[in-house]
């Protein structure tokens, strides 16, 4: 039986994995996340993705499937976490009355077989126009500091959205749908 590695110090993609009730362990990767705009931005989040993968990879032993994962958020360019309140209140202020994508690469590797499969999900999300009042408000929380686009949509967040489109697990961080369809079809692993 493999060992199941979440290579990621998300707390958000823990509990995701935790709710299907598989047994893994969890290994931080050593990757510094460096995002360059000028880049295809799904292409980006595979690679980061499939690096953080890797990176635990080579430094576990024994057999295992090492699973990785990298979210932005996509609305004219790349948003990843905010370095400061200032900047999550200009994306939040930009994300305001619009439509953005969140993309989340996902990276499997099996470490025995060497067999290694990369794939993205992309969710739409509809935000309502926010106030200035209320984007403050929401940055006291703390809540947009650690996540990509400023904000959690399983948080407070979840007052600003109107409408989703597609995988709600993907912009929590973890497209469990396809990771699902990515375990079954590649390492014949079901997670019933
Ligand atoms: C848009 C959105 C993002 N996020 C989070 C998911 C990710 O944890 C984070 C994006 O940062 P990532 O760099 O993808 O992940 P991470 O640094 O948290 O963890 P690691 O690299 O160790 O795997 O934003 C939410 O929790 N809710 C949301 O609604």
């Amino acid at each position: 039986m493999y060992r199941v590695i979440l290579a990621s110090n998300s707390p958000r993609r823990k509990d995701i994995l935790e709710n299907l009730g598989i047994k893994f362990s969890v290994v931080t990767s050593e990757v510094e996340e460096k995002i360059d705009c000028s880049v295809d931005p799904y292409n980006l989040t595979c690679d980061l993705a499939y690096a953080k993968a890797k990176n635990v990879s080579e430094r576990i032993e024994g057999k295992a499937i090492i699973i990785g994962a990298d979210t932005v958020v996509l609305h004219q360019k790349i948003l990843g976490k905010p370095r400061n309140h200032q900047e999550a209140y200009e994306i939040l202020k930009s994300l305001s009355g619009k439509a953005h994508e969140v993309v989340t690469g996902i990276a499997v590797i099996d470490n025995d077989r060497k067999k290694q499969v990369t794939e993205y999900e992309v969710t739409k999300v509809y935000f309502r126009e926010i106030s200035d009042e209320e984007i403050l408000k929401y940055i006291q929380t703390g809540e947009p500091m650690d996540k990509a686009g400023a904000y959690g949509i399983q948080g407070k967040a979840s007052l600003f959205v109107k409408k989703i489109e597609g995988d709600y697990y993907n912009v929590v961080g973890l497209p469990i749908f396809r990771l699902g369809k990515i375990m079954h079809r590649y390492f014949n692993m079901n997670f019933l």
